[in-house]
């Protein structure tokens, strides 16, 4: 069998057994394909599915060429178009011959694809197909595990208090759903039809639907009103609190925006309200990548929060100057720098929903072997939507890495300690802005490196000792967060004291294992695909008294000045997030 007849197979199996990708794929030892390969091409083809089952359909290729089943068809496309070695057959090969004697005409509606989802170039919808989803996310750009036992998780959308009110919300877009007290009753419903909804329970503004429901249609969502977000990924931004009226506020690796347009949420007033500490805040949003600042802007300008962010594009973190006399009065950080995404539902191939092109589909406009429909309107495909489609928002998520994360031993290990090597650098810059208040440090990685270890790191670094930073610790967060149950490890937090204490030239004093206790009831954790129905999530808060510490402005100056200028070697992570 050939690697695409493989992965063809493993995409009909996942679809039928409800397994994950990489059980199938590792689980075996017959596959004559390398698993590497196969795990790649099968996860990537999932992840394509939607895009490459609509390009399909739209074509009406299959209508053609019978002996292409849809998962082969699928598998062969996405290596057409979105490898870099194109199909790895030679070109006389019949298989290859079935896909690219239609290759103008499948071109054609993957641009067409990509147009009605709003991606100006085809880089830019891969990197929000990897990114996501979680989306858009998604953390649900098309993660969203539809189809598996292994991975039940809600839509969870939050309501852009910038737009509308939750309960105008639910008088109008959830009108006809009934309200359910246990997010189990959602997470349970049969995925499409069951109209029920649960409101949050930690999150202010956040509800969560069958995921089976799309909203992408609706008129809600198009006016920028609802914005699908993981439950965890609304974690930061609200432990953050910035009120109104409290001062200026970075978000320092901002695209493609969600927790952006959650700041700005949260730091303004609400129609009617008025602020009673002076101006309302500024939300300064940055963002290193060129791509992804134009999503970011176009997120922002959606959710009506471009009044209030001022977007600082191609903008690297580390190169912001924390004595410029603009950012004197920034008073919170909230820093959610690439990290390898091994939170993310999907990364192992788990949970992936697969689409699969309906082969008596009616053609799009562009049928092989018909003549374009006079009737046909003006419509979708000759007006490229400018509102980020859902794998845009929806994945809100962080993602981070193109690859699936399935390396083990040395190589991610050395993976982790480039990646924290990097998130720290990125913490210990935000806690040389003079006037910072808290920071939220947060990764959507279930590794401890990532984690409690760079968390437990910058504690001890030289600018929060010179800086008085500490531990925002668990009776200090916000309410709903203190609530939250699970916390960061004891066991990582330990390790990772123990290794710097043992490191030499570092001068740490001792931690005594109420002190362990203490940072770990601190960090806030999310487990990937439990019962919580989030992706897996760290996030924890570091805040300064500022009393006697401003009066260490000149060491806090120092301090961010060596950070400029140090030679950072611009570890950039996983752009592709
Ligand atoms: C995990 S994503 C952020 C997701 C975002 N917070 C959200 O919720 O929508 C990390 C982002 O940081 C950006 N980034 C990485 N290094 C950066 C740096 N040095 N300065 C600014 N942005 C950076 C990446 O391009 C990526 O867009």
């Amino acid at each position: 069998m050939s690697l695409y007849h493989e992965a063809a197979k493993i995409l009909d199996d996942v679809r039928g057994e409800r397994v994950s990708i990489k059980s199938l794929v590792y689980g075996r030892k017959d596959w004559k394909t390398d698993s590497k390969t196969l795990f790649a091409l099968a996860t990537e083809a999932a992840k394509w599915s939607k895009v490459l089952s609509e390009v399909l359909e739209r074509s009406g290729v299959l209508k053609v060429e019978k002996q292409l089943k849809p998962t082969l068809a699928v598998v062969l496309v996405h290596d057409l178009f979105l490898s870099k070695r194109g199909i790895a057959l030679p070109a006389s090969h019949g298989l290859n011959l079935a896909v690219s004697k239609h290759k103008v005409r499948l071109s054609a509606e993957l641009t067409k694809a990509r147009l009605r989802r709003g991606f100006a170039t085809l880089d830019a919808l891969r990197a929000s197909i990897n990114g996501r989803t979680s989306g858009p996310s998604g953390s649900d750009s098309g993660l969203i595990p539809e189809n598996s036992v292994l991975a039940k998780r809600p839509r969870w959308i939050r309501i852009n208090t910038l737009k509308t009110t939750l309960a105008q919300a639910l008088a109008s877009t959830f009108a006809e759903y009934e309200q359910v007290s246990r997010l189990s009753d959602v997470l349970e419903a049969p995925p499409r039809d069951a109209k029920i909804l649960h409101i949050d329970e930690h999150i202010p503004d956040l509800i969560a639907i069958s995921v089976g429901i799309d909203l992408t249609t609706s008129k809600a969502y198009r006016a920028g009103e609802l914005i699908l977000q993981d439950k965890a990924s609304c974690f930061p931004a609200y432990l953050l609190d910035p009120q109104p009226g409290d001062g200026d506020v970075i978000d320092a690796c901002a695209a493609p925006g969600n927790k952006t347009t959650h700041l700005a949420a949260l730091s303004t007033t609400l129609p009617g309200e008025t602020c009673n500490r002076g101006s309302e805040n500024r939300v300064i949003a940055c963002e290193k990548d060129a791509t992804r600042s134009e999503t970011l802007r176009k997120m922002l300008l959606l959710a009506g929060a471009d009044r209030v962010v001022s977007v600082k594009a191609r903008q690297d973190f580390m190169k912001m100057d924390p004595t410029t006399p603009e950012f004197a009065n920034v008073k919170a950080l909230l820093l959610d720098p690439s990290c390898s995404g091994s939170g993310i539902v999907g990364r192992d191939g788990v949970g992936i929903p697969i689409h699969l092109p309906n082969v008596d589909a009616e053609e799009g406009d562009t049928n092989v072997g018909r003549k374009r429909s006079k009737k046909r309107k003006r419509g979708r495909d000759d007006d490229p939507k400018t509102i980020p489609s859902e794998e845009d928002t929806a994945h809100t998520v962080d993602m981070s890495e193109e690859q699936p994360n399935i390396e083990e031993g040395e190589k991610l290990k050395s993976r982790l300690a480039n990646l924290s090597a990097f998130q720290l650098r990125l913490l210990e810059h935000a806690m040389s802005f003079p006037t910072a208040q808290r920071i939220t440090y947060s990764t959507c990685s279930i590794h401890a490196e990532e984690n409690e270890h760079v968390v437990i790191r910058a504690l001890y670094s030289a600018v929060a000792r010179k800086c008085g930073w500490r531990i925002m610790k668990r009776h200090e967060q916000v309410e709903g967060m203190q609530r939250w149950h699970l916390r960061g490890h004891q066991n990582a937090v330990g390790v990772a004291f123990t290794a710097l204490a043992n490191e030499p030239g570092i001068d740490a004093e001792p931690l005594r294992p109420s002190d362990v206790a203490e940072v770990a009831e601190a960090c806030i954790r999310c487990d990937k695909n439990g019962k919580d129905g989030t992706m897996g999530f760290f996030v924890a808060g570091f805040v300064r008294d500022v009393g006697p510490h401003l009066a260490r402005l000149d060491a806090v100056h120092e301090t961010a000045a060596q950070s400029a200028e140090a030679d950072v070697d611009d570890w950039s992570g996983f752009d592709g997030d």
